[in-house]
């Protein structure tokens, strides 16, 4: 075991640590990194009760707006203003993440690993009754989550949640889709459309929807699962669409002017920069981390997968739009080598600057342009952030 850090590290995440060239001394910053909260837009006034609930001061974080760090002790989910809805806890450098995306009213906005949907909550309140969010995750209990934590929130009005593979992915923001003359053959039954949604829908209409959703979802992508809609607000734009048009897909070519305005791809990673994650294997047990983290062939694959989320994120992009990709991994096997291979083989992806970053506690990347908040330094978890143009050519 390290003796220079707080938190024991078993040796063997100290190999994964040296091999990535990682200091291990970013987890003796374990016990003072402070944790982070937003309060739900329109509750900005009960700061004060929030601090007594919590017996502690909101320290506002001046290099981010809207967010406030507590000691790091403070148990978030305990007080009394997380059970009433009006703060949700959110790492400042995931807040930053999303403020590199530069959302603008009336964005669409893809969210491609959305679970468990802090960032997806934050989108959501950016957006506030303009525009779309779609939210997708591979697990369905974790998406599960999320439509959980909109509820809770009331911030999943213009939200619709899928569990399907990001990878392959394929829908477009909904407002097109009515218009829009999809390249699929027309569909002779075209069935009913989406009414309000409800948690309570009865189990046969619930049985209709999936069937709809088989036989209507794109072929493009052979071999592979449908999207399955899991939650969508009232002014997602769902309501009122029938099944053939809210599962038809367009062709490539016309996503560069019918495609998202913002790609957020937050990937699945090793989560080594995160400090909170790492220390959860105190309790789960080091083994488990062998197996979960460090196992060399899933970290293979993870970057594999990072590269394809990227890749298809950015296609689904419209010309002029932006995406950001972050890890919250350190290693730039994760990070840096998985945007170079991107920005190799995508010509038409631009790296660009982050201005709000200027007065971050963050540091370039290998790759000019990119970011990374270090837990030593910046006094957050650790974050890779990349964002993208894409260009129309
Ligand atoms: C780092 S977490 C995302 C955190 C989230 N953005 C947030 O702010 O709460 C990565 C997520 O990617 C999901 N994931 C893994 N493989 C995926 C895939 N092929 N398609 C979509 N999501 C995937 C995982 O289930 C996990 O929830």
């Amino acid at each position: 075991m390290e003796e220079s850090s707080e938190l024991p590290l078993p040796d063997a995440f100290l190999d994964f640590l040296k091999a990535n060239g990682l200091d291990p001394s970013i987890y003796t910053a374990s016990d003072s990194t402070p944790r982070y909260i937003r309060l739900k837009p329109g509750c900005e006034a009960y700061s004060q009760e929030v601090e007594a609930d919590m017996e502690c001061k909101l320290e506002k974080v001046g290099w981010l707006p809207g967010f406030y760090s507590l000691p790091p002790d403070i148990r978030i989910a305990s007080s009394k203003a997380y059970q009433e809805g009006k703060i949700y806890g959110i790492d400042a450098a995931s807040g930053a993440a999303v403020i590199a995306l530069g959302i603008s009213a009336g964005d669409h906005v893809l969210d491609l690993c959305a679970a468990p949907g802090a960032k997806l909550c934050m989108i959501s309140e950016f957006l506030g009754d303009s525009g779309s969010v779609t939210g997708i995750d591979v697990a369905r209990h974790r998406i599960a989550a999320c439509r959980t934590m909109l509820q809770k929130y009331a911030l999943g009005d213009r939200c619709r949640l899928f569990v399907a593979d990001g990878t392959t992915f394929s829908l477009l923001p909904v407002e097109f889709h009515s218009n829009s003359k999809s390249c699929e053959p027309a569909l002779e039954e075209k069935g009913d459309t989406f009414r309000e949604w409800t948690s309570r829908r009865p189990y046969k209409e619930r049985k209709k929807a999936t069937k709809a959703m088989k036989t209507a979802a794109s072929p493009l992508v052979p071999g592979t699962q449908h999207p399955e809609l899991i939650f969508y607000g009232r002014h997602s734009g769902v309501v009122g669409l029938y099944s053939s048009e809210l599962y038809s897909t367009v062709c490539d070519s016309e996503i560069s002017s019918r495609g998202y305005d913002k790609v957020l791809v937050d990937a699945e990673c090793t989560h080594d920069g995160s400090i909170r994650h790492i220390q959860k294997f105190e309790n789960w047990g080091w083994t488990t981390f062998q197996r979960r983290v460090l196992d060399a062939e899933r970290t293979n694959s993870l970057t594999v997968l990072q590269f394809k989320l990227l890749s298809n994120g950015f296609r689904l992009l419209k010309v002029g739009g932006l995406l950001v990709y972050s890890t919250c991994s350190l290693t730039v096997a994760q990070n840096e080598d998985v945007v170079e291979l991107f920005l190799k083989e995508n010509a038409s992806a631009e790296l660009q600057e982050v201005d709000a970053a200027k007065n971050w506690p963050c540091k370039s990347g290998r790759i000019p342009k990119t970011l990374r908040f270090d837990p030593l330094t910046s006094q957050t978890s650790g974050l890779f952030v990349a964002k993208f143009k894409k260009l129309g050519i």
